[in-house]
């Protein structure tokens, strides 16, 4: 941003700072003020330090930035990603199901459409448990998702979070991480006779997954007696690497394509998602695109003020830059959300964890903040100490589900109660002649004033509500898109590039460097620490 506007969001916060939330809640109307509807989600941000002229500083700034040319772009295919020469193209995965016509490149959809047709045919054959035409083995009753990041994240978070539309087909289980643990257990756990691996990697030179894919290779040789290419018909590969899939021993017509248009973490609407599309089915696959295409029409067509995404992204923009909070919370209550906070935290800090502008020059702004957070309500009983009275402040999305997939009432009624409460709590606090009127009686007067100075709440602590009708593909997708499109709007708002990530590269380098080095050989070449734990390693290892 320009100094000019990171000086009216100064102003503005400067304004705003001493005004508790708990006055801005007295405001007249200040839910339906501050409270916007798009399709199956309510964003309350009534809970947010917010008020009319703050915001519309942010949308100015919105409009300076020339943000509808910005979406336009990312949905026409145009070079968002200009460190790789890339356009930014996952919109095209759920083009078909728009209301508005595409703008995506024709060849785009076609080879999207088309892929999707393979995928459906794919899932056809292992739930009718036929080759089909991809020479599948037959009786699978089990599939390992094997990818990491952007090829797992997704994935498993909407298999978890569709729990209540799996066929019961196939079970599903994910293998992201190098950690022989988890590798062993499942080898351990499952029939290789009756198990599809889903080689999932977009560059198709991810270590952890080429690692584990020759474990599980192994596996499934041992279990066939050494023939390998019985041992084959048990591996799927999804990637934009066909090539390298096939040279791996995947006979093209088990291998589906993915693009470099679209980015791992933004990849589970392609056949990244095919471990879903098993779990759900078709349908529900389509039910998912559905969700997440009404939510791009949204953010195509709405004005900004009542745009879900982009109020996402103001509001995140406003707590980062105008308020300085460092931290962003994502509490679900819902357990099938429990890894959306892990989902988010790779979307929003790969995308958006720079410090430099997508031009290589300098940032005058902080850019994202550090997005933690875990399901409702157990995190009540795990950190929110902290963040209800420790000395930071770390705004929250607070997510909730109106209609439950169960018929449990009273757990749905807890559940729902105790979200409302803690979005009251963090706003309103409790002042401390409150606290000291509830202390309990007996105690000499600096012993009450001590403990009512520990049972007060400062409050002022701000969080957005987002309240869907019901979790089901679409209202799922939609929340999904949702934040992508935030991501975007706060790419364009900090000029940085939301769809490379360089910043992961260095590590990977290290660790190939270090790895023949655990077992011998000279270590001069590494620091000190480097060096003293390696050698404390090859001691404690023998
Ligand atoms: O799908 P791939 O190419 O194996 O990559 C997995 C993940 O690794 C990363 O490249 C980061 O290392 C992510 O961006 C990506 O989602």
């Amino acid at each position: 941003m320009q100094a000019g506007q990171l000086d009216s969001l100064a102003r503005e916060a400067a304004r705003l700072r001493p005004v508790h939330l708990r006055e801005l809640l007295k405001q007249e109307q200040r839910f339906e003020r501050f409270s916007r509807r798009a399709g199956p989600i309510l964003l309350d941000f009534s809970r947010q330090k917010l008020d009319e002229p703050a915001l519309a500083a942010l949308g100015t700034i919105l409009d300076q930035h020339a943000w509808q040319a910005r979406r336009d772009a990312m949905f026409r295919g145009d070079v968002l990603n200009a460190s790789e020469q890339r356009p930014v193209l996952h919109t095209a995965l759920r083009a078909g199901y728009s209301a508005l016509p595409s703008l995506a490149p024709a060849a785009v959809r076609a080879e999207v459409d088309e892929t999707l047709a393979r995928m459906a045919h794919m899932v056809d054959a292992v739930e009718r448990s036929e080759p089909g035409d991809f020479d599948l083995p037959e009786g699978i009753t089990d599939v390992i998702n094997l990818g990491i990041g952007g090829s797992d994240l997704g994935p498993r978070l909407a298999v978890d979070a569709l729990a209540a539309f799996h066929t019961g087909r196939v079970r599903c289980h994910f293998l992201p991480n190098v950690d022989g643990h988890r590798t062993a257990s499942l080898m351990r756990s499952l029939d290789p006779r009756r198990t599809l691996v889903l080689l999932v990697s977009k560059s198709f030179t991810t270590q952890e997954t080429l690692l584990n894919a020759a474990v599980l290779k192994e596996w499934l040789v041992n279990a066939y007696e050494g023939n390998g290419e019985r041992a084959n018909r048990h591996f799927l590969a999804v990637s934009a690497n066909v090539d390298a899939a096939r040279a791996y021993g995947i006979p093209s017509q088990r291998v589906l394509p993915m693009w470099d248009y679209v980015g791992g973490r933004y990849s589970v609407w392609s056949a990244v998602g095919l471990v879903l599309a098993l779990a759900v089915g078709m349908d529900h696959f389509r039910a998912l695109l559905r969700g997440a295409a009404q939510m791009d029409d949204h953010f195509r067509t709405a004005d900004w003020r009542d745009n879900l995404p982009v109020l996402l992204a103001l509001i995140g923009v406003w707590n980062r830059n105008g308020l300085g909070f460092p931290a962003h919370g994502v509490i679900p209550y819902h357990d099938g959300l429990g890894k959306l906070p892990a989902f988010l935290q790779q979307l929003e800090m790969e995308s958006l964890g720079k410090s430099v502008s997508a031009e290589g020059g300098d940032l005058r702004q902080a850019t994202v903040p550090v997005v933690w957070g875990s399901v409702g309500t157990n995190a009540q009983h795990a950190f929110f100490q902290a963040l209800h009275q420790g000395t930071d402040i770390v705004p929250l999305d607070l997510i909730g589900v109106a209609r439950p997939a169960h018929a449990l009432g009273a757990n749905h009624e807890a559940l729902l109660a105790n979200l409302l409460a803690q979005g009251a709590a963090f706003a309103l606090g409790k002042t401390a002649e409150q606290a000291l009127a509830e202390s309990p009686a007996g105690l000499d007067e600096s012993a009450r004033h001590s403990l009512a100075a520990q049972r007060t709440f400062a409050g002022d602590r701000p969080s957005s509500t987002l309240l869907l009708d019901s979790l089901d593909p679409g209202s799922f997708g939609a929340l999904l898109a949702l934040y992508e499109h935030k991501v975007l709007i706060q790419a364009l708002l900090w000029d940085i590039n939301a769809f490379d990530q360089w910043g992961v590269e260095l590590g990977k380098t290290l660790a190939k460097s270090i790895l023949p080095a655990l077992a011998s050989g000279s270590l001069s070449s590494f620091d000190a620490s480097t060096r003293g734990l390696i050698e404390t390693l090859r001691g404690l290892r023998g």
